[in-house]
């Protein structure tokens, strides 16, 4: 059965990317659109300014923007977040305790004890803490909870991605340096990164960023509490993370240089990390999720790759794609990963999370 879907923060960088990813979705229907009081009231066509190199969807044209108000939302069977992180946090808990579902790419609860925070080709499995309390209530004989889950970072999302399958296959990771080169549809559209800034030009800071990829990724790579209602995240002395994040004159897909250490020594080689990496295969394209990348990492072996122009659109920006892969002098491995950030670093992420709870019947 289709399920409805609504969309909160519908105007802004990542709202449009949720209502492109959506408009033709077999498993979820456009119902409703929120966003600032100053679009409310107005047709979608007409509180946009939509910025994307798709057309505006038909469907979507004509829908009158709402208020974030979980009332108007009541009917939906699942609610995307874009919100402006300002005006994220009472709106979504609003929605969470009238039962709603919520999928936020918002910061605000991405530490909350028992929310997962999710990059969905790397730690789905994550989900098992909402499946838990939701079998809870169901043998209590409650109604169905409202719930929220979090998308990590974008360029979190980036970072984890290989360093999943390689701490699978090698055991853990203990040292990790990550150099951003972010693109500025990650500084959203209200009111974004001024051309004059950012053209010819790097700007070395982006406010609050490299905290969130030296926490999240300890969170997204970390375990279960052993009564699996909470998450671990590693410390510090298990995986030291360093990080440096850049803006770039590059509209879509954030590349990050990266290197890091395996605890255990002696490391694997070259063309044993190259395989792991190839060989990953997400429990979303697993459970045949619509949006699931067939090629869930791509190895690029051309000198010059990834570039985002060229490679940031592998699997519809569901995939992520490493090169450069090679022995480092300080560490044991560096390499360059490139992730389509509005897609499988945020607005995607949310679309396959809920392809993932439709498949295992939590929504
Ligand atoms: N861009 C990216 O790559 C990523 C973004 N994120 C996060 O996703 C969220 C959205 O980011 P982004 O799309 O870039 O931001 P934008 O600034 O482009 O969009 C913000 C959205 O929030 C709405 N909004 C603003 N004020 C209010 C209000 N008072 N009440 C209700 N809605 C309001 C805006 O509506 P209106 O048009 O009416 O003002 C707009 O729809 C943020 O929390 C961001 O940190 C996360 C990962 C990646
Ligand atoms: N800060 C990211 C995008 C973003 O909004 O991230 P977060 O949701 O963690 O605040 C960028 O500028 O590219």
């Amino acid at each position: 059965m289709v399920k409805k879907a609504g969309v909160l923060g519908a105007t802004g960088s990542v709202g449009q990317r949720f209502i492109l990813l959506l408009a033709e979705h077999p498993d979820f229907e456009l119902h409703v659109l929120g966003a600032s009081p100053r679009s409310a009231g107005k047709q979608y066509k007409d509180a946009v300014q939509w910025k994307q190199t798709d057309l505006l969807p038909e469907n979507a044209q004509k829908i009158i923007v709402s208020e974030c108000k979980a009332e108007a939302f009541k009917d939906c069977d699942i609610v995307f977040s874009g919100l402006d992180a300002d005006y994220a946090g009472p709106i979504e808990k609003e929605f969470v305790e009238a039962g709603l579902v919520v999928v936020s790419n918002a910061k605000n609860y991405r530490r909350e004890p028992g929310v997962p925070l999710i990059v969905p080709i790397v730690n789905s499995e994550h989900l098992s803490v909402i499946e838990r309390k939701l079998a809870v209530a169901k043998a209590e004989g409650k109604s169905k909870p409202g719930y929220i889950i979090c998308i990590s970072n974008c360029s979190t999302a980036g970072l984890v991605a290989p360093l999943k399958p390689l701490i699978d296959a090698f055991g853990p990771i203990d040292a990790l340096t990550a150099t951003t080169l972010q693109a500025i549809s990650g500084a959203g559209f209200s009111p974004g990164v001024p051309g004059m800034d950012v053209l010819d030009n790097i700007i070395p800071y982006i406010g609050g960023e490299e905290e969130k990829l030296e926490w999240e990724s300890k969170k997204i790579l970390g375990n279960l509490t052993k009564d699996g209602t909470d998450f671990a995240p590693l410390s510090n002395d298990e995986m030291k993370v360093s990080a440096q994040c850049n803006r770039v004159a590059v509209i879509d897909g954030h590349t990050e240089c990266i290197s890091f250490r395996f605890a255990k020594h002696p490391a694997p080689s070259v063309a044993q990390v190259k395989k792991v990496l190839s060989e990953y295969v997400c429990e979303a394209t697993k459970l045949g999720c619509h949006s699931a990348p067939k090629q869930t990492i791509h190895v690029l072996e051309q000198q010059d790759r990834p570039q985002p122009r060229l490679d940031r659109n592998r699997d519809n920006g569901y995939g992520v794609s490493v090169g450069r892969i090679r022995e480092d002098a300080v560490l044991d491995f560096k390499m360059v990963v490139l992730s389509h950030n509005t897609i499988i670093g945020a607005a995607g992420a949310g679309v396959l999370i809920a392809e993932i709870l439709k498949a295992k019947d939590m929504i």
